[in-house]
């Protein structure tokens, strides 16, 4: 019997206390694994979603923003999740029969409806923002723009989203909101690396912002803000009239003076012959007035492609000559040196990518333009046979212009030329002032950086899960070497 009660305890695998440790501890490792499984499982994300409609002097393109509802103020997690291209021209261009406006917008609208999920429809925020073609008609007719304003805003109100304004926004928000944009998207605010500047060339305007190590000489320049926890003294100026359609107004303007029957034009390629009608010139308040005569009279624009003498024509549109600061862009407007990398969006990618000069220096670009303008038109057409007929006659003006207005306008240099990067999107969302609109007026950019935990939670689930069983292999260890604490009731130890 001795002997038989010692075969038993030296093997432990018959025992009832083994069984019980043996069971709990399955029981706590499947337990673990399955909350481990469970947790790092991605829970359906909820999600919210804005409308920004970016009412251009050119055309309208409507936004439309998504992002999932527990992390709207991690830096970031905003995306462009759809975007619609209204038909037509831009908001301004129906001054005369204000209806059309909102009119216009109605088939984008639609479109919204059926990309964001019905359930959401009513708490989802719409704004519009309209820019340079609405500043130059409000100067021109003040009524006409009010009317304008009013059937959009009509327009949206009785749309099922949650209309949150819309408005005419000024130039430097127009530059602010860019510089947010492009610096929100890529995730700048949180890195030691600072921010990069913006320039965005439109139709009727272009903005340059960046932040100055220097302080800002002119208050109307100067914008603050504090995001994420880090002070920004932001450098904007928007320069109405300048953007690529109304310069080359300017530009036509100081050619066309006194009105002639043919005008020569060193921006247009050899071979390009085209009436036009001098009101199409000056029917903006950027140009000159002149008699009501010369309005209703047409010129024929010919092109002799000649780059050099492209360039000292577009340098005639800026004024160098006052300033009144330590020191200017142009127009006397007051500008601190160039700091930095800038992003180039809008207009500024549409021409450079067209004429394929993303990558190139300053000195190639202009090499690269002397070749494009002195090509005959013919050939131009025939290389882009479904290019849009106006870009495409004016790529060589465009492209002349905006190396003028970077180099001899804002004072970019051949040294720093490479730190301009023209951009279209980053991340699958287009650069713009749009989605910095969005998420100044959704408050989705906390001034102070938010509390991030230590780690991410499904790392903490798996570290618990593997912590835990070490736990109990040590436990199983210390079993096999020192014995098994009883699991049976003190009295049976006893
Ligand atoms: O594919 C393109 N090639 C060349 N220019 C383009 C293209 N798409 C848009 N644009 C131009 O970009 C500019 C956009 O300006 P926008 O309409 O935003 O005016 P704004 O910002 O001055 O109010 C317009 O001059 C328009 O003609
Ligand atoms: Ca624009």
């Amino acid at each position: 019997m001795a002997e038989q009660r010692e075969m038993k305890a030296k093997t432990p695998w018959h025992s009832g206390k083994v069984i019980c440790v043996a069971v709990f501890f399955i029981a706590a490792l499947i337990t673990l694994v399955a909350i481990a499984f469970v947790q790092n499982k991605p829970i359906p994300q909820k999600y919210k979603y804005g409308i920004v409609l970016d009412a251009g002097s050119s055309h309208t393109a409507v936004y439309i923003y998504e992002w999932p509802a527990e992390k709207e103020n991690n830096t970031g997690m905003v995306r462009q999740r759809h975007t619609c291209a209204v038909k037509g021209k831009g908001i301004s261009s129906y001054a005369q029969k204000s209806s059309g406006a909102g009119q216009s917008l109605m088939e984008c609208i639609e479109d919204a409806k059926g990309n964001i999920p019905a359930d959401k429809h009513e708490e989802t925020p719409v704004y519009l923002g309209a820019t340079a073609g609405m500043r130059l008609l409000r100067m021109q007719d003040s009524e006409s723009a009010e009317e304008v304003m009013t059937s959009v805003k009509a327009t949206l109100m009785s749309s099922p989203f949650d209309y949150q304004g819309a408005r005419i926004i000024s130039g430097q928000e127009e530059g602010a909101f860019g510089w947010i944009t492009v610096n929100y998207l890529g995730k700048n605010f949180r890195k030691a690396a600072g921010t990069m500047g913006a320039l965005d060339l439109g139709g009727a305007s272009t903005q340059i912002t960046f932040v100055s190590g220097q302080s800002v000489e002119s208050p109307d320049n100067s914008m603050d803000f504090r995001l994420y926890g880090n002070d920004y003294q932001l450098y904007t100026h928007s320069f109405l009239c300048y953007g690529k359609d109304q310069v080359l107004k300017l530009a036509l303007e100081k050619r066309l003076m006194p009105v002639e029957t043919s005008l020569e034009d060193p921006c247009f390629h050899p071979g390009y012959s085209e009436k036009k009608s001098v009101k199409n010139v000056f029917d903006t308040p950027c140009v000159h007035t002149i008699n009501k005569e010369d309005m209703d009279k047409s010129f024929t624009h010919n092109g002799t492609g000649n780059f050099t003498e492209c360039q000292s024509s577009i340098m005639k549109v800026f004024n160098f000559s006052q300033c009144t600061n330590s020191r200017c862009s142009f127009n006397g407007v007051y500008q601190p040196p160039i700091e930095g990398t800038f992003g180039a969006f809008s207009a500024f990618y549409f021409v450079m990518n067209f004429l394929n000069l993303t990558g190139h220096s300053l000195a190639d670009s202009k090499r690269g333009l002397e070749v494009y303008c002195n090509t005959p038109w013919d050939a131009i057409k025939e290389r882009h046979p479904t290019v849009k007929h106006k870009y495409l006659a004016e790529y060589c003006f465009s492209g002349t212009y905006i190396l003028t207005l970077l180099e001899n306008g804002y004072n970019f240099t051949f040294e720093n030329w490479k730190h301009i990067s023209f951009i279209d999107k980053i991340e699958d969302s287009n650069a713009g002032w749009t989605l910095g609109y969005m998420l100044n007026l959704t408050n989705m950019i906390p001034a102070e950086a938010p509390d991030t935990p230590l780690m991410p939670h499904g790392g903490f689930v798996t570290l618990v899960l593997f912590l835990t069983i070490f736990l109990l292999i040590l436990l199983l260890l210390w079993y096999k070497f020192l014995g098994l604490p009883s699991c049976s009731s003190p009295k049976e130890v006893v």
